[in-house]
């Protein structure tokens, strides 16, 4: 069996043999081009597991074989070397649909993890622009929305640009990068989700990057950060928008020159992690703000996946309650009786896929032999959705549920303050019975509904199921 080809296409002689050199090694076959023209015609000829193009060439630039190879050779991938910070060739190219860049000064180690990732892109797909037709997805729904999210996802899965994806709580930004990670040649390797806004500020480095033994008191022992963990896989950054302003600086440096420093080494690690990072915020107006750096915002923005809100497709409502309702009660155990299905969809679902599966777990709960009633739900009758011709019955029903019994709060112990002019004795633990309370009151009024209650508490589902689970705070059926 021959080996993968590669093509390499570059003016600069040195480079050239380098790149020639390095790949030769990996046991690869090489032809070199030193132009546009060259290129194309070893193109017509050949088929390449990869072609790796410099951007400045005599005859044009590496930018438009980017755009040829992209449209004319969908199962090639085609990487392109761009100066030392030039952040915006690289973005450019992997928006033109590049699959990856390097860097010049090209770092040898860093050029193999490349390469050997885009073979593995080849092996993996065996060259295939798109994923195989019927390939399941986790992304239920058959709504022209999910069609074309499915299809960006397919093809948002062979590169290595970096994707920011938008969408309302809920809508399921977490299962599109799951999809987008077991679509890639990444698949075997680990996907490692994090919630930035729920890591204290003060672990964030070494949560994030790792650390040596000895670094820090406590470190008791060498220990591997995210990047590590996730290295030849992909990177979530959950709620990115809430990364502290200081750990952006890391962040980008880390995204820049994809290695990382661990809290009290002395060199830095090569890391190969593709990064995928979510919001339901709008970052470009925290850039606006001063919230976000706006060259992290560039770099992380490459691609955008915005998720439609689940009222925004009604039409999936029945499969995405069936597939709950399997899950929840077993295949075909349990099933929505009459008028639910237009009772759901006159909701507006704020808490989007993750609150339908609230709604239907409680439901499940009140209902009788598996049939969910429209009694059964317990949907606020203020959030019913505006009428729209497609989805509204005539009259938006409301559905009082008497609420299952909820913990209420406890009245406040000694470390409270007697009156307004008094201190508390222990502020930490004070400051923890306040939440608590404010928790459980939030979680009461809500019939323990947990994506409500994080609205009504202008925080994200995660982080009041990381508060919860740090106070220690469960639903009554738990
Ligand atoms: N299209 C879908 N098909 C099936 N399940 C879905 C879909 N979208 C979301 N879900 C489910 O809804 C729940 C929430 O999804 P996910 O955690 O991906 O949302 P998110 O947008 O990342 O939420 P958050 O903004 O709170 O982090 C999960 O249980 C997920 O499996």
């Amino acid at each position: 069996m021959s080996s993968p080809r590669i093509l390499v296409v570059d003016d600069e002689a040195d480079l050239r043999e380098l790149l020639e050199i390095t790949l030769l090694k990996m046991g690869l076959d090489v032809d070199s081009a030193e132009t546009l023209g060259e290129a194309r015609a070893f193109l017509a000829k050949a088929e390449y597991a990869l072609v790796l193009t410099d951007m400045r060439l005599p005859d044009g630039l590496g930018i438009e074989l980017v755009r040829e190879v992209t449209a004319l050779y969908k199962g090639t991938p085609i990487a392109v070397i761009t100066a030392y910070g030039s952040a915006e060739n690289a973005v450019v190219a992997l928006k033109a649909g590049a699959f990856d860049y390097v860097t010049k000064p090209v770092a040898l180690d860093q050029l193999r993890i490349m390469v050997q990732s885009a073979l593995r892109l080849s092996t993996a797909q065996g060259g295939q622009a798109e994923p195989e037709a019927g390939t399941p997805s986790r992304l239920i729904g058959n709504s022209p929305a999910m069609q074309s999210l499915r299809a960006q996802i397919g093809r948002l899965a062979r590169s290595m640009a970096p994707i920011s994806i938008t969408g309302e709580s809920g809508s399921g930004k977490e299962l599109a990068a799951r999809e987008i990670h077991a679509q890639s040649s990444r698949a075997s390797k680990p996907f490692i989700a994090v919630n930035c806004g729920a890591i204290p500020e003060a672990l964030m480095e070494a949560e994030f990057f790792g650390y040596r033994k000895g670094a820090f008191t406590g470190a008791a022992e060498d220990r591997d950060g995210f990047f590590q963990a996730a290295n030849g896989g992909t990177l979530m950054l959950d709620e990115v928008a809430d990364l502290p302003l200081a750990m952006q600086v890391k962040l980008l440096r880390a995204i820049q020159e994809r290695r990382v420093r661990k809290i009290g080494a002395t060199a830095e690690e090569p890391v190969d992690v593709r990064l995928i990072s979510a919001t339901h915020q709008d970052l470009a107006k925290c850039v606006e703000t001063g919230k976000f750096r706006q060259d992290l915002f560039y770099r992380l923005n490459v691609i955008e996946l915005s998720l439609p809100p689940l009222r925004e497709r009604l039409d999936d409502l029945g499969i995405l309650a069936g597939a709950v309702l399997d899950r929840l009660a077993g295949p075909g155990q349990a099933k929505l009786g009459p008028q639910v299905l237009e009772t759901l969809a006159a909701y507006s679902f704020p808490g989007n896929v993750r609150e339908l599966e609230n709604v239907l777990e409680r439901a499940l709960a009140f209902a009788n032999d598996g049939v969910i009633e429209v009694g059964d739900l317990s949907l606020k009758s203020a959030r019913l959705a505006e009428p729209s011709a497609a989805s509204m019955p005539a009259q938006a029903p409301v559905i009082d549920v008497p609420a299952p019994a909820a913990p209420v709060a406890s009245p406040m112990s000694a470390a409270a303050p007697a009156g307004p002019d008094t201190l508390p004795s222990n502020l930490p633990e004070y400051l923890e019975q306040v939440e608590r309370d404010i928790i459980l009151r939030a979680l009461a009024q809500t019939q323990f509904n947990r994506t409500q209650a994080a609205q009504l508490l202008g925080i994200s589902f995660r982080q009041l199921r990381y508060q919860m689970q740090k106070l220690d705070i469960h639903a009554p059926e738990d």
